[in-house]
């Protein structure tokens, strides 16, 4: 018993270490969470409640202070970082892991507030504890159906909110920001069918005991469920499957992709869409596959290496410059654009507090930078694919319409091509905003043009 409290003592110090890096100073959190895991030798368990501790605190940042708030003379933004962040953290045990009795979440708290030799606080944090533990179910939010409710209750920044609620309306809005909170118990994976058959690949998963779940819509996508370590998986190491969130699939479902086709990826890490193509490609045609560093590269390089394509070639490349080589090359063109990632914040707990208003307008202006070199690398009659991960009307449809101004490029009908489950929307008139509440997938835009000269 003492040595299991010890281990949980020494994961909060974790947690709170990469709370205040994440918190504080702007950290990313999958990459502090995965340099953690790295770093220490943790048990499984322990491993799963410093991922939960952590992204929970993050995800739920604001209704988290907001509550401490109501109960501390001190506000949250006049703490130090490592007392808020101590308090944040007891907080998101006390009012969201029933596992943890709400007494250890305060003993806790105030050990590590003396391990952080803040010894005169101890009676500070334990005092706001209890209280917060005594008063919790007297919690006074704002009034429901407000963007005040939604920003407190949802931990969403308030200018996301404005924004959501201005393209979606209030009730769509409240949707979408819980599904961004439903917890995602399985992992989508698109599944190496040019060189594997799905019941191949399902045997081997079975065969390491996974949980292997039918997905949402997309035929060569499963969901995998209770592994511990995936790389770790014969059917991963084999190159049987690829991490893929089934929206971003749909590049590849309506690309068009046919055996000997030349594909240009001009924004390809980490090589979703890459990987994807060269499967479509069945060992025939070529996947020329881009992005601006060496890091990035090397991360489509690994991939491609692990899934066995040989029909892919990966260039260090600014997609802004343009490339006479490429010159009317491609029979598809996959824009997929670097964006605001608005409807990946499910995955990415911390991209909402990352992301600010005024970046929407600035990768905005970088997607029509890069649509304009990249349609030059189009043949006449190709297609070009242009996407992204957000949400945001900016970004999506009304870069849509300046490239039907702007670029010799006609919208195509995409319909036929989409899955029924998405089929009512407007796949007719060549575009379709998946929204994160359609089909339990990451918010994604897809839009589908062919050049006319
Ligand atoms: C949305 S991500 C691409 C995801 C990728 N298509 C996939 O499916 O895995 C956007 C990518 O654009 C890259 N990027 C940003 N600016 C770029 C530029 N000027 N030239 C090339 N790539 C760029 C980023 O490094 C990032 O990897």
């Amino acid at each position: 018993m003492t040595q299991k409290k010890e281990a949980f003592y020494s994961v909060r110090k974790i947690a709170l270490d990469l709370l205040i890096e994440i918190m504080e100073k702007e950290a990313f959190c999958d990459k502090c969470l995965h340099q953690a895991l790295d770093t220490y030798d943790l048990e499984q368990r322990d491993k799963g409640f410093l991922m939960r501790l952590v992204e929970g605190t993050v995800e739920r940042c604001i209704e988290l202070d907001y509550v401490i708030d109501q109960f501390s003379k001190v506000k949250v933004k006049k703490m130090k970082p490592v007392i808020r962040n101590i308090l944040r953290m007891a907080c998101y045990q006390i009012f969201y892991m029933d596992q943890i009795p709400d007494s250890a979440a305060c003993n806790e708290a105030v050990k590590l507030t003396i391990k952080r030799k803040m010894h005169n606080l101890k009676g500070f944090i334990n005092g706001v504890l209890r209280t917060i533990i005594r008063q919790k179910d007297r919690i006074v939010y704002p009034k429901e159906g407000t963007k005040e409710y939604l920003h407190i209750r949802y931990s969403m920044p308030e200018w996301i909110v404005v924004l959501f609620i201005e393209q979606y309306g209030i009730n769509e809005t409240e949707q979408i920001l819980q599904s961004f909170l439903t917890e995602k118990k399985a992992l989508a994976v698109r599944l190496t069918t040019s060189r594997y058959s799905k019941e191949e690949i399902i045997q081997t998963l079975l065969q390491d005991h996974v949980t292997v779940k039918e997905a949402s819509f997309a035929k060569e996508a499963v969901l995998l469920q209770d592994y511990k370590d995936m790389t770790k998986l014969a059917a991963f190491q084999k190159g049987m499957f690829q991490v893929q969130d089934e929206s971003s699939m749909l590049v590849g479902m309506i690309s068009g992709i046919k055996k000997s086709d030349t594909v240009i990826d001009i924004c390809a890490a980490p090589g979703g869409k890459t990987l994807h193509a060269a499967d479509l490609l069945a060992g025939s045609g070529q996947v020329l596959s881009a992005d601006l560093t060496k890091e990035k590269t090397d991360l489509i390089q690994q991939n491609c290496q692990r899934l066995g394509y040989q029909n892919v070639s990966v260039f260090q490349n600014d997609a802004l410059v343009y490339k006479e080589e490429w010159k009317e090359k491609a029979d598809v063109l996959i824009a997929d654009l670097p964006c605001s990632g608005l409807g990946v914040i499910g995955k990415k707990c911390d991209i909402k507090y990352k992301t600010k208003p005024e970046d929407i307008k600035v990768l905005a202006s970088l997607q029509k930078e890069i649509l304009k070199n990249a349609v030059s690398y189009v043949k006449p009659g190709g297609r070009l694919l242009f996407s992204t991960c957000t949400i945001a009307q900016e970004e999506n449809e009304k870069n849509v319409a300046w490239i039907q101004e702007n670029l010799p490029l006609r919208l195509v009908s995409i319909e036929e091509d989409l899955p029924e489950k998405l089929q009512q929307k407007t796949g007719e008139k060549g575009y379709l905003q998946v929204l994160p509440t359609m089909a339990q997938t990451d918010g994604f835009f897809i839009s589908c043009f062919e050049k006319t000269i």
